[in-house]
């Protein structure tokens, strides 16, 4: 579905990711855990075509993302770290604005986005300003956007982060919902949220991947120790 093999970007001297390949597969939650800095958000830009690469190649399902953006691109709903949102807008002009982009034709938009704004669920803020909404609330508009089209795989770049213990616990089961239906790929440094939504787990640090595993158990039970073990104490969550 996703192939991405030595992928490598450079900012002047540093290397921010490097040689990274990882194999992604219908059906799954895979979570791309590493500290502050790892590369994860450089790597999820990559993977999106957000942003080029020094060298390597990411194939989408069988496109190129960078030779092929706009088929790749079709592929993926991404949700930006910081989500791009037009806060002047009402939840469904935004919406609808972002259906227009990805090219959702006028006739279908409507019942598709009221789709999707159930699947989110901000039914109730349809007409709401988005500058009004919660961090929560926003979060989720920016979740919505992201699975219009309906895109088979859907990648979330820190998606709890700012939200209060109540948000973060009902995002993280949108996201398992999701999953039912989509491939997901988020990227977080919190252990907890990760062993609870995902099933597949890549770690990287100083943008090398260091493991690869699939969640159990025992897997989660350990995930600390894992983790300290491979990647060093300090920044740790
Ligand atoms: N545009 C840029 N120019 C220069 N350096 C950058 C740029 N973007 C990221 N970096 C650096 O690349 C490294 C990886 O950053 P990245 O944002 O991918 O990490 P991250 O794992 O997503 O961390 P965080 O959780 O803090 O977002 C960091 O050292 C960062 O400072």
């Amino acid at each position: 579905m996703i192939e991405v093999e030595h992928l490598v970007k450079k900012y002047g001297s540093l290397t921010a990711v490097d040689n990274l390949s990882m194999k992604i597969e219908p059906g799954h939650i895979y979570g791309l855990l590493g500290k502050n800095g790892a590369g994860k958000t450089t790597t999820m830009n990559m993977v999106t075509g957000y942003i080029g690469a020094t060298s390597g190649s990411v194939k989408v399902c069988g496109h190129d993302i960078f030779k092929e953006a706009e088929a790749a691109k079709k592929e993926i709903g991404y949700l930006p770290e910081i989500p791009p949102l037009y806060t002047d807008m009402s939840v469904y002009e935004y919406l609808d604005f972002c259906a227009e982009l990805k090219g959702i034709g006028k006739k279908e938009r409507d019942e598709h986005i009221v789709d999707v704004m159930e699947k989110a669920g901000i039914s109730e803020m349809e007409h709401r300003l988005i500058r009004n909404l919660s961090k929560g609330y926003k979060q989720r508009v920016g979740l919505a956007q992201a699975i219009l089209g309906n895109p088979s795989i859907i990648i979330l770049d820190e998606p709890t982060v700012g939200l209060d213990p109540v948000q973060m616990i009902e995002m993280r089961d949108l996201i398992k919902e999701l999953g039912k239906d989509h491939t997901v790929i988020l990227s977080s440094h919190i252990l907890s949220e990760v062993s609870a939504v995902c099933d597949y787990i890549y770690i990287i640090d100083h943008g090398k991947l260091v493991a690869d595993f699939a969640m159990d158990e025992e897997k989660a039970a350990s995930l600390e120790e894992i983790f300290i073990e491979l990647t060093g104490k300090e920044d740790k969550e």
